[in-house]
């Protein structure tokens, strides 16, 4: 199949599409992809290979599924794909793509991202945030210490969602209670990850088929009005000087935006700032929680590495005190089990679409402009030519003795992506992940409900913004430490 053939302009020595399953007119192979598209990807790529072009509905699309191929795209030629598609989320949600993971690559998103990595979400702001952290961790503990004194069964999911809603909301806006505008943010991550037929057939978006852009403007009015409350209290309170180590995002970003030393150099206005907020919102709560839920799983699934952490927080920790952030870079081992869990559980399989943004040759292959580029990092982590043949087990030791990170340095390895469009939030992300988990194995012995096995645990997913499990995760908590006050 040649480019033209798809309505391209006709050029000279055109090289070919790369290969990929037919599909039909309108939809494309739209409706190959199935309730777990990563997954039905991954069937196709072993047929097709690791670069293959299908369309989804108009929009022509590469999916690219090996870690030499990864590196194509997000390394070699990584200033080509760092580009995202238009959608309909962000028409309606996203303030028109004023925020950061929206935004086609540009002037203006880098500037959106230079303002992300250099004043919110730096290593010494992550560090800032800790004693915030430390009190959700410490409410928590207390909670489930009640539950275990009842013996009580715990939903874990549930659980890590909450503490997550809290930390992200009390970074943001300094405020941890959101009850009336948790529901509404649900609705809105929920809305943003489902299939949405306007995003590849695009004159269907203004019909509108199924219901989504309607829903999705009645949560941004929703939405809207509660940031527009937000920036309203923390101007009011503008007065009372803060030092640098208690401001909140929205503080440092209307400060950035008043401040006339700089003179508003990122160029900030309120729609940015709500953009912005809404993005981390998004970005920050649901993924890390299912990071941790998915880690979690896979401990309560093999005792074997449930029992190592455990020892290993006896040995670093001691069992008179609750961990510390500090001691996590000593925690070894259960940083390789979250390396793992990483591995087979990407909580973004797809990461985010990437879009070409011009014409060019790969491998051979034409990937022609406008196309929009899937990274399989889900099928990658499980590649038994880079991952030998136990590529599906979890097996934490793997990582002995390498220096494989999920930073997106391995191409074998890609749970936060890699190159321009990666996650800007790894530390963060990382540093909440790996303390919630190892605090609640340090605090707390885990038993299954009702007597079940743990190699009758379901690992069933759910496809969504993030890919998490299909069904919560119960387990029955016992207290482990030797101290009665936390
Ligand atoms: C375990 C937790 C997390 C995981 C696994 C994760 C993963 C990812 C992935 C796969 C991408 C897309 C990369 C690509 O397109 O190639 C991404 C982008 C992004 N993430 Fe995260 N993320 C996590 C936590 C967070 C947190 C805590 C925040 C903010 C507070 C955040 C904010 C963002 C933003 C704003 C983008 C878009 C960047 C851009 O388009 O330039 N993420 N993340």
């Amino acid at each position: 199949r040649l480019w033209s053939s798809f309505g391209g302009k006709k050029k000279k020595n055109v090289y070919p599409l790369p290969p990929g399953p037919m599909g039909v007119p309108i939809l494309g192979n739209l409706h190959m992809l199935g309730s777990l598209p990563h997954r039905s990807l991954h069937k196709f790529a072993k047929k097709y290979g690791p670069i293959m072009f299908i369309r989804l509905g108009l929009v022509p699309t590469v999916v690219v599924s090996s870690p030499e191929a990864a590196e194509l795209f997000l390394k070699t030629h990584d200033y080509n794909f760092a580009s995202r598609p238009p959608v309909q989320s962000a028409k309606y949600l996203h303030y028109g793509n004023k925020g950061l993971a929206f935004s086609q690559y540009g002037p203006y998103w880098r500037n959106i991202r230079k303002l992300c990595t250099l004043e919110l979400l730096t290593n010494l702001k992550v560090e800032m945030f800790k004693p915030m952290r430390t009190d959700a961790m410490g409410g928590l503990v207390e909670s489930v210490k009640i539950a275990a004194e009842a013996r009580d069964v715990v939903d874990l999911s549930a659980m890590t969602q909450t503490v997550l809603g809290d930390m992200t909301y009390r970074m943001l806006f300094r405020r941890g209670d959101r009850v009336e505008i948790e529901s509404t943010i649900q609705e809105a991550l929920r809305l943003t990850g489902l299939f949405n037929l306007g995003d590849y057939i695009p004159y269907v978006g203004t019909l509108d088929p199924q219901g989504i852009n309607r829903r999705l403007k009645n949560v941004s009015k929703v939405i809207d009005k509660y940031l527009e409350q937000i920036i309203d209290e923390h101007m009011r309170d503008a007065h009372e000087k803060r030092s640098r180590n208690d401001m909140d995002f929205v503080d440092v970003m209307l400060s950035l935006m008043h401040s006339k030393d700089t003179e508003n150099q990122y160029g900030l206005d309120r729609p940015n700032i709500k953009a912005i907020l809404l993005d981390m919102l998004e970005g920050g709560m649901d993924t890390s929680a299912t990071a941790i839920e998915w880690g979690f799983s896979e401990v309560m699934k093999h005792p074997r590495v449930l029992k190592r952490v455990q020892e290993e927080l006896r040995s670093v920790v001691g069992m008179d005190r609750m961990v510390d952030e500090a001691d996590i870079s000593k925690l070894e081992y259960l940083n390789m089990v979250v390396k793992e869990s990483m591995r087979l559980h990407p909580v973004g399989p797809l990461l985010a679409p990437h879009e070409s943004m011009e014409d060019l040759t790969i491998n051979g292959y034409h990937i022609p402009k406008k196309s929009r580029i899937i990274i399989n990092a889900w099928v990658i982590g499980r590649d038994p030519r880079v991952w030998s043949e136990n590529a599906e087990e979890f097996y934490p030791e793997r990582f002995i003795g390498t220096n494989i990170d999920v930073r997106g340095h391995d191409f074998k390895l890609l749970p936060f992506g890699s190159g321009r469009r990666s996650c800007p939030a790894i530390q963060l992300a990382l540093t909440v992940v790996t303390i919630v988990l190892a605090q609640m194995l340090h605090c707390f012995d885990w038993e299954l409900p009702n007597g079940m096995l743990p190699e009758d645990l379901d690992m069933n997913e759910k496809f969504g913004l993030a890919v998490s499990r299909a069904n919560p995760l119960l387990a029955t908590p016992t207290f482990r430490l030797s101290i009665h006050r936390m």
